[in-house]
């Protein structure tokens, strides 16, 4: 089942065109990888998939219902309970505990702080970063933030997980153990992911490609069905 739907999607940034007619699919527990060069509209595309932006023309759609056709407010409940976002630098609050930044996505949603404080704490443990509850993001490292911003974009069970570059700013070896531990929970979910990324090592995590040139689809590169060989063996490259 498609979970969500680009239609001939259009953006552009003034009168620099970022995105020319996109059309996409993403299955229901499908791990999805975007690449392309720089500058091809990859995170542009996923600004538009995930409601951040919206196109010029063309639709996206979500579960079937467009996104245009959702109010404002209920476009903001989608983004905070289906959807989660995680960005190459993970952007915590740095005033507050790795649980504490963990739990904020569920007390927006009206959850008690204290089944906000017991999901972030099991969210962090899943991530191999429980020890970090209490320290603020200062006191990490750039692995172990990338983690918790990893657990504070799955702690609400969304339908997608929306990741950009998430491993961009680590080391290899931290980037294939958190992408292992990203692609492990949303698989023991079965939720979505949608994967930008112009790594072909993280490329090789999903299930299927869709390669991006100057704002449109690759055709060469479509449906090929790429099963890397960290997604079916579950280990590391
Ligand atoms: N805020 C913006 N204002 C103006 N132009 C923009 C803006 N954001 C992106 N662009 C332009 O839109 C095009 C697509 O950019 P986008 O960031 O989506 O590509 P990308 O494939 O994600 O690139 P990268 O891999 O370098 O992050 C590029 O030509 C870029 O310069």
């Amino acid at each position: 089942m498609t979970v969500l739907e680009a239609r001939s999607v259009v953006k552009s940034y003034g009168p620099t065109p970022a995105l020319r007619g996109v059309g996409l699919e993403l299955a229901e527990g499908e791990v999805l990888a975007v690449t392309g060069p720089s500058g091809c509209g990859k995170s542009t595309l996923l600004h538009c998939l995930s409601g951040i932006l919206q196109p010029d023309s063309g639709e996206v759609r979500y579960r079937g219902r467009p996104l245009d056709a959702y109010s404002e407010a209920d476009r903001t409940r989608l983004r905070r309970t289906e959807f989660g976002v995680l960005f190459q630098f993970g952007q915590l609050v740095a005033e507050i505990s790795a649980a504490e930044n963990v739990a904020l996505p569920l007390l927006l949603t009206g959850r008690s702080r204290a089944e906000a404080r017991t999901a972030a704490r099991d969210q962090l443990d899943r991530l191999g970063v429980a020890e970090a509850a209490e320290s603020r993001p200062g006191q990490l490292s750039g692995g172990q933030q990338q983690r918790v911003a990893a657990a504070r974009a799955l702690v609400t069970e969304p339908g997608v997980l929306f990741a950009d570059e998430p491993t961009g700013a680590l080391d290899q070896l931290a980037g294939e153990k958190l992408l292992g531990e990203l692609v492990r929970t949303a698989r023991e979910r079965g939720t979505s992911v949608l994967l930008v990324t112009h790594a072909p090592v993280v490329a090789a995590y999903a299930d299927r490609e869709v390669v991006l040139h100057d704002g449109v689809v690759d055709a060469s590169g479509l449906g090929t069905g790429r099963l890397g060989a960290g997604a079916r063996t579950g280990t590391p490259l």
